[in-house]
């Protein structure tokens, strides 16, 4: 047996035609939505999610605002373009990418930027939304792995789930939106202090990978039937992707998600979507 392709390019291509839509609607009503993004450094991988977005931007007409800070940019510096973009109307929305370089207090920076204009839903009043169940822009990568878990029709709700890894972009968060009654899944969390997590591993109908540690999981933790996405991004010396899940998987998991190719291009199409949405409210407020 070998898995079926959970299809992250196809999936995003299909929302990304649907917001195409939506903002050519947003700008008869006269708003014209405009992605921000904030990259400091030179970080190559960075560079190039944030080229993808503004690629993305410019695919379904959303404007492009960008701003770059070497990597020897100060707090200052960057909290300085942060309450710049606060103030500019043409950006509707805008993200910082992470990780900012060592030394800078990421925190203090996401929670100087205006919770409206949060694209990425992580500011800390969007994520105490989240976890009040209130309305809020939700954060793109676990939003991204439930659209496309949904596209390919994988049951979510009562499943069992395991989530290996805590960063705040994947691994904090996805259990938040799984565990909301609109997926109703059951989530262990599993991080670098998990005793024996071939046995986690071994009882989940859903494993979201999200480790950053090559190959971490192996064909024999796996459930035969599961759904195994990788979002974990490791490089070789030649830069290429190594993701979380050994090749092997495919011939137990019944659905799996390429890395590249899976949960990637979903993250971008549900930033996007985070983007519309606000200019959607912005629009209904005029
Ligand atoms: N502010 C944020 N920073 C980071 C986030 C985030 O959601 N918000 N998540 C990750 C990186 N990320 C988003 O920015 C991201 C990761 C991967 C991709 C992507 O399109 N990947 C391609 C492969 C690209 C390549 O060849 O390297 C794929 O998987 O097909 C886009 C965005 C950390 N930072």
């Amino acid at each position: 047996m070998s898995a079926q392709i959970l299809d992250g390019k196809a999936t995003a291509a299909a929302i990304k035609s649907d917001l195409t839509a939506r903002v050519a609607a947003l700008k008869e009503q006269g708003v014209t939505p405009g992605l921000g993004t904030v990259l400091v450094g030179d970080d190559p991988a960075s560079q190039k999610y944030v080229a993808g977005k503004h690629r993305d931007c410019a695919q379904v007409g959303i404007a492009s605002i960008q701003r770059e800070l070497p990597a020897t940019a100060t707090q200052e510096e960057i909290e300085a373009v942060v309450r710049e973009l606060n103030e500019d109307p043409a950006c509707t929305g805008y993200i910082v990418q992470l990780p900012l370089p060592k030394g800078i207090d990421e925190n203090r920076v996401l929670e100087l930027m205006d919770p409206a204009k949060d694209a990425d839903g992580l500011h800390p009043t969007n994520l105490g939304r989240l976890v009040l169940n209130e309305p809020a822009p939700l954060p793109c990568t676990p939003n991204g792995v439930i659209s496309l878990l949904r596209a390919h029709g994988v049951e979510i709700n009562g499943a069992e789930v395991v989530v290996v890894g805590r960063g705040v972009t994947i691994g904090r968060t996805m259990p938040l939106l799984l565990t909301r009654r609109s997926e109703n899944a059951t989530v262990t969390q599993c991080h670098t202090g998990t005793q024996d997590l071939s046995a986690h591993l071994r009882n989940a109908d859903i494993i979201v990978a999200a480790a950053g540690v090559p190959h971490l999981i192996k064909a024999e933790d796996v459930k035969p039937g599961a759904a195994v996405l990788d979002v974990g991004v490791s490089r070789n010396a030649e830069g290429k992707i190594l993701g979380d899940v050994d090749p092997d998987v495919a011939e137990v998991a019944a659905w799996i998600s390429p890395n590249p190719g899976g949960v990637g291009p979903m993250t971008r199409a549900l930033l996007l979507v985070n983007v519309v949405e606000a200019a959607e409210r912005a629009a209904a407020a005029l």
